[in-house]
């Protein structure tokens, strides 16, 4: 399979959730250019020490945006998203925006854990 690009991104109440996704599938995971917001990636690479992660700024601090402007710029394949429907984030312009493009160039984009098991499916062998 091509090198895909990835990027990972969780909200706080969604980082373990995230880390135990990455942790699952470090194997599956491992040959692709990973880029991540900076908590997340940080909590992923202390979870998965195999894995080379490229760490953006925080979601709220731009990380999001950062992520955004890669998939305008057609650098990212599909796009790990947990979010937590349930807390209010101060920076949720950024998240609508990040939505938006991932949907605005048709990558694959999972926002849940369900999804993304199925996505991440996808990309075995
Ligand atoms: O805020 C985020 C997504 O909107 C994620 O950013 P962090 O990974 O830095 O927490």
């Amino acid at each position: 399979m091509e090198k895909l690009t990835l990027a990972l991104v969780a909200h706080d109440a969604k980082k373990d959730d995230m880390a135990h996704f990455a942790a699952t599938h470090e194997a599956i995971l491992r040959p692709f250019t990973l880029f991540a917001t900076g908590t997340t990636g940080g909590r992923i690479m202390e979870r998965c020490p195999t894995l080379s992660i490229t760490r953006l700024k925080s979601g709220p601090l731009g990380g999001d945006q950062q992520i955004g402007a890669m998939i305008a710029e057609g650098k990212i394949d599909a796009l790990f998203f947990f979010v937590d429907p349930l807390s209010p984030h101060p920076h949720d312009v950024d998240v609508k925006a990040l939505m938006r493009l991932a949907l605005v160039y048709n990558i694959p984009m999972a926002l849940n854990l369900a999804t993304a098991e199925r996505l991440i499916a996808s990309f075995k062998d």
